[in-house]
C-alpha cells in the first residue's frame, strides 16, 4: 500500500539523465540535434579512395546513431527508475567509432533480451522504425481525415454492463499467442468477429502484431469494413505493442476507437503523453497493469480512466485470475469507484465462474480471447462463458 501515499494528479518524472540530453521518450526522433560540424569539418580534412564527403555523411550517421543510442540508455534509466523492468532497446552501445581505438568493445555483449516481453518491444522498436520512414507523421496525419469515426468503446462497455449486468465483454480476434501456439487454425478474422458481434460482444479487440501473434492491421481494415457494410457496432480495440506515439495515429488510420499501453513497457510521462494524444483523436487508452505497483504508477497519471488489470504476466506467463481481486483490493478499489474508472479484467477467463470471480473483484469489463477463439462456434463459444445468451 506505501505506493499509493503518493498518488499524484501529475506524472512522477524524478530520474535525472547523467549525460546532458534534449529531449523525452515522448520526444524521440524529433530531439536528435544534428550531427556537430566539427566532426563534419574533421572529415572534409581527411582524405580517402571514396572522397571526402562520403566519409563525412559516414561520421554524421554515426553521430546520429549515437545520439538515438544515447537517447534509447536516457529511457531505460527513466524507465529503471518506475520499476520498469523491460528494456527498449539492447544495451550493446554505440557503433565502433565511437569507441575510437578501443574497438575490442565485444560484440553483442547483453544483447539478449530477458523475457519474451522484453523480445517482442525490442522488435517492435526496430519494426516501427522501419514503417515510420515509409510513412513519416506528416503522411499519416493526411490518411486521418480518410479514416472512419471514432466509436464510443467505453461507453459500449457501460451500455453492455448496464444491459445484462455482467460484465461487457471485449472479445479477442488471436490467431496465435508465443504462450499458447496457434490458437485456431482454420482463421477467417471477418467471421470470427462477426460471430462475437452476434454473440453479444460489447467490443472487440484485434491482435495487430504480425511476428509473435500472427495478427495485422488488414484483419482491422477487413473487420472494420465489414462492419461498416452490415451495421456491426462493435468498437475496435488495436492490440498492439506500443512503443512510439506514431502508433497511435497509426491504428487510428486503419479504423481503431481504442489502443492499448503496457504499464509494464512504458514510462508514466510517455503513458501521459500518449493518453493526450488519443484524447485528441477521440480514442479510448486502455492502460494495462499487472502488479500492485504499476497499478499505483498508473493512478498516479493524471488522465487515467480506463484500466486493464492482466490475470497473465508477460514476462512469465503464468496466468492467475486472483490477481485481478488482488489490485482491487482496499484503496486501490476505494480510489477506482471514486474515480469512476472502467476495470477490465483480462486473460485466463473460461468459464461463468471466472467471469462471477472477476465481476466480484469489481470489473465492468472481461477481455478474452483463448477460451471463444477456439470453440468452433465462437458465438456458442460467448455463451458458454457467461453461462447463458448475452445477446439478448
Ligand atoms: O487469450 P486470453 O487468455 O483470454 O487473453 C486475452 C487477452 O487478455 C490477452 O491476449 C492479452 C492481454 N494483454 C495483452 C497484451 C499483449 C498481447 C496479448 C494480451
Amino acid at each position: 500500500m506505501e505506493g499509493l501515499a503518493s498518488l499524484r494528479s501529475v506524472p512522477s518524472f524524478t530520474c535525472r539523465p547523467k549525460r546532458s540530453i534534449s529531449g523525452t521518450t515522448a520526444l524521440r526522433g524529433n530531439s536528435l540535434s544534428f550531427p556537430s560540424s566539427s566532426s563534419v569539418v574533421r572529415a572534409q580534412q581527411m582524405e580517402s579512395k571514396d572522397g571526402p564527403s562520403s566519409i563525412a555523411s559516414e561520421l554524421q550517421k554515426d553521430e546520429l546513431k549515437i545520439k538515438e543510442w544515447e537517447v534509447g540508455m536516457f529511457h531505460n534509466e527513466v524507465a529503471a527508475a518506475q520499476g520498469i523492468k523491460i528494456r527498449r532497446r539492447p544495451p550493446t552501445g554505440p557503433p565502433k567509432h565511437y569507441v575510437g581505438p578501443f574497438e575490442f568493445r565485444l560484440e553483442n555483449e547483453g544483447n539478449t533480451p530477458r523475457n519474451i516481453l522484453e523480445e517482442i518491444i525490442w522488435h517492435k522498436d526496430t519494426e516501427i522504425a522501419r514503417w515510420r520512414e515509409k510513412k513519416p507523421l506528416h503522411s499519416l496525419l493526411k490518411d486521418l481525415q480518410k479514416a472512419p469515426p471514432v466509436r464510443d468503446f467505453v461507453g459500449a462497455l457501460r451500455a453492455a454492463n448496464l444491459r445484462t449486468g455482467l460484465p461487457g465483454l471485449i472479445a479477442e480476434v488471436k490467431k496465435a499467442s508465443p504462450s499458447r501456439g496457434v490458437l485456431r487454425e482454420n482463421f477467417d478474422p471477418v467471421e470470427i468477429a462477426q460471430a462475437y458481434e452476434s454473440g453479444g460482444a460489447a467490443c472487440l479487440s484485434v491482435l495487430a502484431d504480425e511476428k509473435y501473434f500472427q495478427g495485422s492491421y488488414e484483419n482491422m481494415v477487413a473487420i472494420r469494413d465489414a462492419g461498416v457494410q452490415k451495421n456491426m457496432q462493435c468498437p475496435l480495440l488495436c492490440k498492439e505493442f506500443i512503443v512510439d506515439a506514431w502508433q497511435i495515429y497509426y491504428a487510428r488510420s486503419k479504423g481503431a476507437d481504442a489502443i492499448l499501453l503496457i504499464a509494464a513497457v512504458l514510462p508514466d510521462l510517455d503513458i501521459f503523453y500518449m493518453i493526450k494524444i488519443c484524447k485528441k483523436l477521440k480514442m479510448a487508452t486502455l492502460v494495462e497493469v499487472h502488479n500492485e505497483r504499476e497499478m499505483d504508477r498508473v493512478l498516479g497519471i493524471e488522465g487515467v480512466e480506463f484500466i486493464g488489470i492482466n490475470n497473465r504476466n508477460l514476462e512469465t506467463f503464468e496466468v492467475d485470475t486472483s490477481n485481478t481481486k488482488k489490485l482491487l483490493e482496499g484503496k486501490r478499489g476505494e480510489v477506482i469507484r471514486e474515480r469512476d474508472i472502467i476495470v477490465v479484467g483480462e486473460s485466463g477467463l473460461f468459464t461463468p465462474d471466472d467471469i462471477a470471480y472477476v465481476q466480484e473483484a469489481g470489473v465492468k469489463a472481461v477481455l478474452v480471447g483463448e477460451s471463444i477463439v477456439k470453440q468452433s462456434d465462437p458465438k456458442k463459444g460467448v455463451a458458454q462463458l457467461f453461462g447463458r445468451d448475452i445477446s439478448l
